[in-house]
């Protein structure tokens, strides 16, 4: 990385994560950077220091624990850590990222040790730009910035400065799973306060004390980020973590045209689901324009989703309201009508005529009724609402259609709204499952049932790092489905059993390949800046590995 940023010396490498190398300093080196004196003698090599990191580890007594181990881990030795990570990446994705991130969210301000990233604070803006300029960096130095402002974490609610922790657990998924570069990407923390009561009324709450703040001043504060960050590093890819999902949207429309920017819940999550879709649809052999979807939990990620599964089906034959017309939703009030009380604007589109429902049905129409009128061949879950989908409503699905797909993508895994081991055991086998979160395969009858995880976190990073190696300067629909469907093909779809979806231990490798489809993409559309002569090796090339300097 060419950096603006003075090299430290002596005992202040040691605190350098990024370029801390710990006992596997060399001799030489310890004579030449100061540090005789500073460490034991021995020295190690990456590889015993990395035996030595996993036992640590795995010493930890629970998955908060371990979180913690290797958040101090990440703090003094980026290499070692990334190291870890990239070589266990089935084992410890759920510690530094879903489920377990949650947990660190929730117990921020308590297992708080060091900071990390950027935080910015609306009663500070001014501070906007000093914060970004003291990292030192300069124009070239940063592809990617992740931000949130923490207002609907996973599916935890609002977590106020906690929510710092996603920022980082994102950051590290993009390094592990991809190989951006843990030293050109920032984590961002927008604090406009907290709704979250415990957290207000908590002595060691380290984030601003007080309510959110909402319209002309939120607006403001979050123009000042993203200004200062073009300016600043003009090349980087801006991503939306967690925001509610007024702001979420809201922010994605005054920015997504202009900026290189994704909104992560809203479009990652979007474009994971169709590639599970997709495979079902390879598997079932009903057409994508035949496609009948609910969408239990009308919010940031159900809303993206059906949004995503309505453009597929318009490429599949479909005009747009005959699209429409295939996707329901359901949110608290029940099946979204056009006379619903509260209905959201982003949820408007996707509001089914009343007259559709005039025949004797109570309001209001719970998922159970829709599903047995609707006959879905799509059941998504994006609600928070644990157990949601009831052995009577996956029983009343599979008694209609033959290969019935099942999303319940709720995390963490205290509101997936079923558990797949249920839902194959419903549906004797013959639903195909994905979930939000890691689950273990399940056996059924001599079959064993591999449970593809439709996270975002099997997307973002490869669109990321195709938007990088393009030096793209928006992200284009085109770009999500090209993600979508280099997923989907990485799916090994044989017999009874398989995933929708590739399997975690080969994120790395697929990764480079969903790259690889978004930049000839972003060229293809004429949004890429950067001349893509080799892309396939382009993007090798743009892969960081995890090895001392
Ligand atoms: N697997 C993945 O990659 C992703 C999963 N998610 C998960 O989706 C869930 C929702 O996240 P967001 O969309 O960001 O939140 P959100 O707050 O924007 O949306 C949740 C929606 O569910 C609705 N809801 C709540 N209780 C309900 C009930 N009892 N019945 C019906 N609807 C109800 C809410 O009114 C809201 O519209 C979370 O658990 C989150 O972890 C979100 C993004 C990515
Ligand atoms: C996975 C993710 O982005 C979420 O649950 O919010
Ligand atoms: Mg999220």
């Amino acid at each position: 990385m060419s950096s603006r940023r003075d090299d430290p010396h002596g005992r202040a490498l040691l605190t350098d994560a990024l370029r801390n190398k710990g006992v596997a300093f060399t001799r030489e080196e310890r004579e030449r950077h100061g540090l005789v004196g500073a460490l034991p003698p021995g020295v190690l090599s990456l590889e015993q220091q990395a035996r030595r990191a996993w036992e640590q580890v795995q010493a930890q007594p629970d998955d908060l624990a371990k979180n913690v181990c290797l958040e101090q881990l990440h703090d003094r030795n980026e290499v070692l850590y990334h190291r870890l990570l990239t070589e266990n990446l089935t084992e410890l994705l759920p510690i530094v990222y879903d489920p377990t991130v949650g947990q660190a969210i929730k117990r921020y301000s308590h297992e708080y040790r060091r900071p990390r990233g950027v935080y910015l604070s609306i009663d500070h803006p001014q501070d906007v730009r000093p914060a970004f300029e003291a990292l030192g960096l300069g124009p070239d130095d940063v592809d990617l910035v992740v931000a949130t402002d923490a207002e609907q974490i996973l599916g935890i609610g609002d977590w106020g400065v906690g929510g710092m922790q996603i920022s980082v657990g994102k950051l590290a998924v993009y390094t592990a799973a991809a190989g951006l570069h843990p030293g050109r990407a920032v984590p961002v923390m927008l604090d406009v306060g907290t709704d979250n009561q415990a957290l207000l009324n908590d002595p060691l709450y380290v984030g601003n004390r007080h309510s959110r703040a909402r319209g002309k001043d939120y607006d403001a504060f979050v123009a000042a980020y993203v200004d200062t960050v073009r300016d600043l590093f003009p090349h980087a890819l801006l991503h939306w973590e967690d925001f509610g999902p007024g702001n979420g949207r809201r922010l994605l429309e005054t920015y997504g045209e202009k900026v290189c920017t994704f909104n992560d819940d809203m479009q990652g999550t979007g474009a994971i689901t169709l590639a599970c879709v997709l495979n079902g649809v390879r598997v079932s052999g009903t057409p994508m324009r035949e496609q009948r979807v609910v969408v239990f939990g009308a919010g940031t990620a159900g809303v993206g989703i059906a949004d995503q599964l309505r453009d597929a089906m318009v490429r599949d034959g479909l005009d747009g309201e005959e699209a429409v017309a295939r996707v329901w939703c359901v949110d608290r009030q029940g099946l979204l009508l056009r006379s619903t009380d509260g209905l959201r604007d982003y949820q408007r589109v996707y509001a089914r005529p009343d007259e559709e429902w005039s025949g004797g049905h109570e309001r209001p129409i719970g998922l159970k009724e829709v599903v047995e009128r609707v006959h879905p061949t799509v059941l998504v879950g994006t609600s928070t609402v644990h157990g949601a989908f009831s052995e009577d409503v996956v029983r009343s699905m599979a008694g209609h259609v033959e290969r019935p797909v099942v999303l319940p993508l709720s995390n963490p895994t205290d509101r997936i709204e079923a558990l797949p081991e249920d839902v194959l055991r419903w549906t004797d086998g013959k639903a195909l499952v994905a979930a939000g979160v890691p689950v273990a395969p399940v056996e059924l009858d001599g079959t064993t049932y591999v449970i593809g995880q439709a996270n975002n976190a099997l997307l973002y990073p490869g669109l990321g790092l195709g938007a990088v190696v393009a030096r793209a300067s928006r992200i284009t629909d085109g770009m999500l489905q090209a993600a979508a469907e280099a997923v989907a093909g990485l799916a090994e779809l044989s017999g009874p059993g398989a995933p929708l979806l590739p399997q975690v231990e080969n994120l790395r490798a697929s990764s480079a390949t969903v790259a690889v489809a978004v930049a000839r993409r972003a060229a293809e559309e004429g949004v890429a800046r950067a001349p893509l002569d080799d892309v396939i090796q382009q993007v090798q090339d743009a892969m960081w590995q995890p090895e001392y300097a």
